[in-house]
């Protein structure tokens, strides 16, 4: 049933002293014109200065640029503004006719002028994502060895690992970085704040993708930059090369990765240990950002350092977060309570049992039930079926506790009562559940039978298809939408059309990490966070939530959450609530973003968040010797 306008909950966040207007919510570029910016000391010139992405502006160099660093001869004549940059690079842009040239074309842009790059990516941020991102950033990992152009990133390799801490120091002393960054800073140890990392096992939904994973680093690291303003200078994007299992990478002759059996065990182990000790030593300011790790793998580190140090999980822990905001943002559109939900969960990997882990927070802490009341509330289904107390030993670790008592389904009407593997059709039948969920890869898995199933018994049905890329998403919103007639709350973690059905425009939330992993990432930096606590990700959820259009009177088709396109709009309210939860539990060690919290710097939290972001545009430079 849709909820009346009146019964619809006031638009104050719990987290927030102040109400959140979602019109705030503009596609507008925040403040840049308000900034003070501090002029980049360099002493590069000429050639030198044009080969160094983060400093060089092209034709966008002033006269008095081009004769102070002897750029004259290498430049034509005529000063484009960047506005004009950005307009003639989006139209070469235009010609590459294919998703994965694009890719290329925005991967060379970015290598040769940092600042356009950001510029033509925020101006055209709704029509870019989906190249600079998924479904584009998985055709580019998978083709990395084949595209390669120049390098971006750091690359740490098993057989070099001796090498690794001096690897690692040599990116502090990257010409681009230590221009624009660690000049500024007093101590080198200052000029990182966040280091993305993945081992390339499970890259979106595509698998074992070997060194071409330093491209799902980079785009995440992009995103940070695009999505919470973080400095493109201060984050470190790494893979760590382990080898693949991937066997059509050995079969490649461009490959250009280990071309070796992924290392397993205590050497996999201790080397991805000692990279973890070297960063903290090297950049004890930074907060690290894991991605796309094997499901054992994710969970084994997260539950190694997420008390010990300021790092989190995406796959599991920015999922689970963007998942649950969604989920209250239908909850509360709708009328309904959280504790009503019955949950199936369709793929138990690390995003599907991080979506289980945030939501069950969320039971408890929204609802007050019990950790094991709310491990009631889901019904997992993986490869094998139905996950089931009887599959004990074979079940993982963190799928335990969302087991289901073999007693359940003895009275359920079974498509196949002779085997023991209860498949998602059955579990649709016998539970009626009120949310689906999809992280299986599994393309089209919510096919007609299974969405009119589940809407024959639940009014608002909440359909998540979340795999990534496109290609594996469980369903087509405009299916889900079509077979439930426009009652299904659907959100998908790839970017959709909106659909048109009987004359309502459906906009379909893209129910993404990245939609709330900047801010995580932003608000644990200002902080500078002891930890990642689960109480500052529940902060980030709550304020997503709260923006979601959905929840505005009369929005018949909202989208369940803000456009991924206004992502560093969201990120200033987000970023806020998790500065504000990580003051309030004693987590936050930064002594200007305390006081700014308590109220003791003259200025509001929210403004000092936008104008600790970094804008896409050209700052003086000044020669040094
Ligand atoms: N929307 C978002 O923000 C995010 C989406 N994802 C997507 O979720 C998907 C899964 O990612 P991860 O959890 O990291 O991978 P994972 O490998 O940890 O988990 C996938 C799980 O699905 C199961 N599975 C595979 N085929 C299945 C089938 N036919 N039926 C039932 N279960 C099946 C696997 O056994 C595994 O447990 C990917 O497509 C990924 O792109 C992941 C993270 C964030
Ligand atoms: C979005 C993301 O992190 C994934 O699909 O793996
Ligand atoms: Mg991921």
């Amino acid at each position: 049933m849709f909820a009346s306008r009146a019964a619809r909950p006031a638009l104050r966040c719990p987290i927030h002293s102040a109400p959140v207007s979602r019109r705030d919510l503009s596609r507008k570029v925040i403040l840049a014109e308000n900034k003070n910016y501090i002029p980049i000391r360099t002493n590069l010139k000429g050639s030198a200065l044009l080969n160094t992405p983060a400093l060089n502006k092209g034709a966008g160099f002033t006269r008095e640029e081009r004769a102070v660093f002897g750029l004259e001869g290498f430049l034509p004549y005529d000063v484009h503004s960047i506005e004009k940059q950005s307009w003639r690079a989006w139209n070469q842009l235009q010609k590459q006719p294919t998703t994965i040239l694009k890719h290329a074309f925005l991967a060379s842009l970015r290598d040769q002028n940092q600042v356009l790059f950001y510029r033509i990516m925020q101006d055209h941020l709704e029509e870019l994502l989906g190249i600079l991102y998924t479904p584009g950033a998985a055709e580019a990992v998978a083709n990395y060895s084949s595209l390669f152009r120049r390098p971006i990133g750091c690359f740490i390799s098993f057989p070099n690992q001796d090498g690794m801490r001096a690897q690692l120091e040599s990116h502090l002393h990257d010409i681009n970085r230590v221009a624009d960054v660690a000049y500024h800073c007093n101590d080198t140890k200052e000029a990182i704040d966040l280091v993305v990392v993945t081992d390339s096992e499970a890259i979106l939904g595509i698998g074992d993708q070997g060194v071409g994973g330093i491209t799902i680093s980079t785009s995440k690291s992009a995103l940070y930059t695009l999505g919470a303003g973080i400095n493109p200078n201060r984050i470190l994007p790494v893979v760590l090369d382990v080898g693949t299992d991937n066997h059509a990478l050995f079969a490649d002759p461009l490959y250009m990765g280990w071309k070796r059996t992924r290392l397993r065990g205590k050497n996999y182990e201790q080397f991805v240990d000692r990279f973890i000790t070297h960063c903290r030593e090297l950049f004890p300011n930074a907060i690290i950002h894991f991605e796309d790790f094997g499901l054992n793998n994710a969970y084994k580190f997260l539950e190694k350092y997420k008390d010990k140090i300021p790092m989190f999980n995406d796959d599991i822990q920015g999922t689970g977060a963007v998942a649950l905001a969604a989920l209250l943002a239908a909850i509360k559109a709708s009328g309904q309570k959280l504790e009503d939900q019955r949950i199936v969960i369709y793929g138990a990997g690390s995003a599907g049992m991080g979506i289980a882990a945030q939501v069950q927070d969320g039971l408890q802490l929204l609802s007050g039930l019990s950790r094991q009341e709310a491990a009631r509330r889901f019904w997992c289904v993986d490869r094998n079926g139905l996950l089931l107390e009887s599959q004990g030993n074979s079940l993982r670790h963190s799928q335990l506790e969302y087991a289901r008592p073999d007693e359940e389904i003895k009275t359920w009407d079974l498509e196949n009562p002779d085997i023991h593997q209860v498949n998602l059709m059955d579990v649709i039948r016998n539970v009626k559940p009120t949310v689906l969920i999809g992280t299986s890869t599994h393309t089209r898995a919510f096919n007609e039978e299974v969405v009119k199933e589940m809407a024959a018994h639940v009014d608002r049905p909440i359909i998540f298809p979340m795999s990534n890329p496109t290609a594996l998403c469980e369903v087509d919103p405009a299916d889900a939408l079509e077979w439930t007639d426009g009652k299904a709350f659907v959100a998908t973690g790839s970017p959709f059309n909106p659909v048109e059905l009987n004359g309502t425009e459906y906009s379909i939330a893209q129910t993404n990490n990245a939609l709330i992993y900047p801010a995580l990432g932003l608000g644990a930096i200002l902080a500078r966070s002891k930890t990642i606590s689960p109480s500052m990700l529940m902060a980030g959820v709550h304020a997503l939530s709260d923006l979601s259009p959905a929840l505005e009177d009369n929005a018949p088709g909202a989208s369940l959450l803000p456009d991924l396109a206004d992502v560093r709009n969201v990120s200033v309210s987000v970023a806020a609530a998790v500065v504000r939860q990580a003051v309030k539990d004693n987590n936050a060690q930064d002594p200007m973003t305390i006081k700014i919290v308590n109220g003791e710097a003259g200025h509001g939290l929210e403004d000092y968040i936008k104008s600790r972001m970094w804008d896409p545009v050209y700052r003086p430079l000044e020669l040094v010797d």
